[in-house]
């Protein structure tokens, strides 16, 4: 990361980590602030970052140098394939230090620029974010604040913007409303600067909703192309009032798959519409059509084995989680471009973009909770997603099935063995 205090760096930083980690590239931020407070202690007033103030220079130097040192090791030992190192790094002289270790090690860097010139936004950031952080804990706000105008005072006297043409760079100006990019190689980084010209920090919620019950869904078979039961067109008829309710007169695009249950949910709805393909649910390939004990008679082994592993079990001749969130990721991207975008989606896809929001793991993504007849509003905010659930007063059948139980998975609480779920959290 290159840029002043104050410019969504660790904003830009934790989103790229997010979106790479979801598509299961192993990826690691790296703040050189952490380092800095861990070494130099958490209260430096804005003297320490003065550029005359050479123990001050040199104490930021060497949490750099620690920082890019784990770096390192993570590439190593951990086999890592992206580190964002995420500080000012806003001299010439701190970038080639960078690139030079950089390169002793056969790794390609990638520098992304945030420019912000709009004085609001650095304000709203410095307000929200930074006067939060530990570095002013218990400090009266408009003294930290004025302190954090001293510090990118600082920054600003020996700020060099990205202009060396030699280096792969990438420099985003008032949040990508216009876009630099400099020698960009292969398939990873153009990923990444394409997914950086999309984002924005405009405010937007997005909404997502299983179709309504299916006749599938009420016998317990498993995919198909069924329509909706009598409960679940009762929710569909609901569904316009409910949305208008929680969304009041903002625009709305509402998102479905190319499925019968998802389509018929969406009727009702007075917004424009859009089918996706890349939305239709996990294909259950030989077991379609088939309830979970039908499958578990006719296929045991298969049925053991999407047990033991469930976010890489390939149906046969279907898919897997781990396919469904490949071709799920034009629909991030083009979610991220975005304002209120309201999806109709199937158990296993919504169970996908919601990890990416919550940043949940892998192994828990398909254990996620998505009821039916339930809205689920996502607020994205700087560095998490504020989530509401709206349950409507409709029965439908309960469509999920627990991880099972193992036996690291097992703990004492008071005396009584219980079993741990890591999803009841994200299910309030
Ligand atoms: O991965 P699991 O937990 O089996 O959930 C996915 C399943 O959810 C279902 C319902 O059981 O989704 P949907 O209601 O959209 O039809 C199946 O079609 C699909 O195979």
């Amino acid at each position: 990361m290159v840029g002043l205090p104050a410019r969504g760096k660790t904003y830009i930083a934790q989103k790229v980590c997010r979106y790479l980690q979801w598509l299961s590239i192993s990826t690691r931020v790296f703040n050189v602030g952490n380092y800095r407070r861990k070494l130099h202690g958490a209260h430096q007033m804005h003297s320490f970052f003065d550029p005359n103030n050479e123990a001050g220079e040199i104490a930021r130097k060497e949490a750099a140098a620690e920082a890019l040192k784990d770096m390192l090791r993570w590439f190593e030992d951990e086999n890592g394939t992206v580190a964002i190192f995420d500080a000012t790094n806003s001299t010439r002289d701190r970038r080639s230090f960078l690139l030079d270790n950089c390169k002793k090690h056969d790794i390609l860097v990638m520098f992304i620029e945030s420019v912000c010139q709009d004085e609001n936004l650095i304000l709203q950031n410095i307000m929200e974010v930074k006067l939060s952080s530990p570095d002013y804990k218990d400090m009266d706000p408009e003294k930290a604040a004025e302190d954090f105008r001293a510090r990118i005072s600082h920054y600003e006297d020996a700020y060099e913007t990205i202009t060396e043409s030699d280096y792969t760079y990438i420099k985003l100006i008032n949040v990508g409303s216009q876009v630099v990019i400099n020698m960009i190689q292969g398939y990873l980084q153009s990923r990444v600067v394409y997914y950086l010209m999309n984002l924005h920090i405009l405010p937007r919620s997005i909404f997502f909703s299983r179709h309504g019950e299916s006749i599938f869904n009420l016998m317990g078979k498993i995919g198909g192309d069924s329509d909706l039961s009598p409960r679940g067109r009762k929710y569909a008829n609901e569904l316009p009032k409910l949305i208008h309710k929680h969304l009041g007169d903002q625009p709305l695009t509402v998102w479905t798959s190319t499925m019968r249950r998802t389509i018929q949910t969406a009727e009702q709805l007075p917004y424009p519409k859009l089918q996706w393909k890349a939305l239709d649910e996990l294909d259950a390939g030989v077991c379609d059509g088939m309830t979970y004990e039908e499958i578990e008679k006719k296929y045991p082994e298969d049925y053991a084995n999407r047990d033991e592993d469930k976010f890489n079990y390939r149906y046969r001749g279907g898919e897997s989680y781990r396919d469904v969130v490949l071709r799920l990721e034009p629909v991030i991207m083009e979610l991220e471009r975005q304002q209120n975008i309201l999806i109709i989606g199937h158990q296993a896809i919504l169970r996908c973009i919601y990890a990416y929001f919550h940043n949940l793991p892998h192994d828990d993504l398909p254990y996620i909770k998505v009821p039916l007849h339930t809205i689920i509003k996502l607020t994205p905010k700087a560095y998490e997603c504020t989530e509401f659930r709206y349950k409507v007063d409709i029965d439908a059948v309960d469509t999920h099935r627990p991880k099972p139980q193992t036996k690291s998975a097992k703990h004492v609480v008071n005396g009584k063995s219980s079993v741990s779920n890591p999803l009841t959290n994200v299910s309030s």
